[in-house]
């Protein structure tokens, strides 16, 4: 009898990718698999260059791999077109950048729903989501506000309650904390913790190993492989407090 396996949240087989710049050609993703189960906390770390940040963009479809193929939920998405990545991303996949990528000149509410409304979601249930999403991330009253008007890490939680409006299984998460200081990095590992308690399924790229010591795992990332692949659960670097809150080590 064969074994059940749920079936993973994202899976990659011989990812491989080449950046053709001004210089010589760079080998950013050297042949990477990759298996990420729904539910999982996943931190990709690696010096800076190594190759993390393009694993993630061609895990989000952003750029595409030279060889390789990539499954959302079990299904390949090899056929996939640029309009097909994009409707799939804002269905399943909820991506939060260093920089936040806000549309500068929208409000608040209107950068969370815009990912709700360009799904389809009626214009009621998108401002339902939005107005309990803003709560929950201690951004009421910031509704009408621009997000230049905000400091980083109001910003970035803008930025996690656009990514999450639509409640995709996989968020995927590209140093998000990079430009914050340390208490904007704490309170976004603290939420990314929140919602992997609840369930979400997130992969996060760092170069800080603290951070990565919120994760369940930790994929070290260098010269575009995977040179290490570990569990962390029961570690003593993982600190959750009973409170949720996360406690990084200095
Ligand atoms: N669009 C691009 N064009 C040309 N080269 C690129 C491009 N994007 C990345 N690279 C190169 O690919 C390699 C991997 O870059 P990548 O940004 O994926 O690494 P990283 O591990 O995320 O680095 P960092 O931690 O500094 O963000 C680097 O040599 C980089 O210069």
């Amino acid at each position: 009898m064969s074994e059940h396996r749920p079936t993973p949240a994202l899976r990659a087989e011989g990812l491989v990718k080449t950046h053709h710049g001004e210089g010589a050609p760079a080998h950013a993703v050297r042949g990477v698999d990759l298996c990420v189960r729904s539910g999982e906390f996943v931190a990709v770390t690696g010096p800076s260059g190594a190759g993390k940040s393009t694993l993630l963009h061609l895990l989000g479809g952003l750029q595409r791999p030279d060889s390789g193929s990539i499954w959302l939920d079990g299904e390949c998405t090899d056929s996939y077109s640029e309009a097909r990545w994009a409707v799939e991303r804002r269905r399943r996949i909820g991506i939060v950048f260093q920089f936040f990528n806000l549309v500068s000149n929208l409000s608040v509410a209107d950068n969370v729903e815009l990912p709700a409304l360009l799904a389809g979601v009626p214009p009621k249930r998108a401002r339902a989501e939005r107005e309990a999403l803003l709560a929950e991330l201690g951004l009421d009253g910031k509704e009408r506000s621009m997000p230049g008007e905000l400091s980083g890490g109001e910003q970035q939680r803008v930025a996690l309650a656009r990514a999450l409006v639509n409640h995709p299984p996989l968020l995927l998460a590209d140093e998000p904390a990079g430009s914050l200081d340390s208490r904007g990095t704490r309170e976004v590992m603290r939420l990314l913790s929140r919602f992997h308690q609840r369930g979400q399924t997130i992969l996060l790229v760092t170069h800080d190993a603290r951070l990565a010591s919120a994760a369940d795992r930790v994929i070290s990332f260098f010269d575009g492989r995977i040179a290490d692949d570990a569990e962390l659960t029961g570690t003593p670097s993982r600190r959750v407090g009973a409170s949720g809150v996360l406690e990084l080590r200095d």
